[in-house]
């Protein structure tokens, strides 16, 4: 069995990992470790890219585990934002806009950002970025990349997913990132098409 570490701290892609792992890996022997069951401390994500993120964050578990790594660097694109929140989404709301942090404040200060923007400007994409090293001194990063249109909600809908979800509606589905089926948003999303091409690369 070979350990790979997952270099991240947020429990919603972990959740998706696990089961795009347990449903694509199966038969390779991937024993698959989140950082925080190693005791990693969380890298800066100090980068102006989501691939820049992506190898900090992996380096930097692959630098206190000895162990290859795989880091997500993700977020949302909001057109009618000029791109943001970006690299930004996990920090977009803050205690100093008065919104608080974390997934409902992020959901709430995009919604407020939206306000006056009518439904056909409202287009938007997620996007993943995935990069596996093994080890911190790695020279050739392997990088993957997925990105998955959709449209900023005017309220927020379903249960399911994690950041963002309740507000991202699929146009293919006619529903919220929410709604889906933990299944059914990977095979379609931004994480799910990039963990598809690192499938399609480690089997080559
Ligand atoms: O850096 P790690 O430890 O992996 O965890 P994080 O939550 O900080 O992750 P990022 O820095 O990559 O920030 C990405 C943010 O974009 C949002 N996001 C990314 N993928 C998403 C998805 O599939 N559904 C909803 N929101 C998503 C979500 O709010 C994340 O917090
Ligand atoms: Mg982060």
């Amino acid at each position: 069995m070979s350990k790979l570490v997952l270099a991240s701290g947020n429990a919603g892609k972990l959740r998706e990992f696990a089961s795009l792992f347990a449903t694509h890996f199966a038969e390779q022997n991937i024993e698959l470790i989140s950082q925080k069951e190693l005791s990693v401390e969380e890298a800066e994500e100090t980068g102006l890219s989501f691939v820049e993120n992506a190898i900090l964050k992996a380096r930097n578990a692959c630098a206190q585990t000895g162990l290859p790594a795989l880091a997500d660097d993700s977020g949302l694109e909001v057109d009618a934002l000029q791109g943001a929140p970006g690299i930004y989404s996990a920090r977009y709301a803050s205690a100093d806009d008065g919104f608080g942090s974390g997934d409902a404040a992020n959901n709430a200060k995009l919604l407020a950002a939206l306000a006056d923007v009518p439904e056909a400007a409202r287009t938007a994409r997620f996007q993943c970025v995935l990069v596996y090293m093994r080890h911190a001194a790695d020279p050739t990063p392997q990088v993957f990349q997925g990105s998955w249109e959709g449209r900023i909600l005017t309220v927020p809908e379903g249960t399911d997913g994690f950041g963002y979800d309740p507000l991202f509606f699929v146009p293919s589905e006619g529903c919220a990132a929410a709604s889906l089926s933990k299944e059914r948003k990977n095979q379609l999303s931004h994480r799910g098409q990039a963990i598809q091409q690192l499938l399609a690369r480690w089997q080559a």
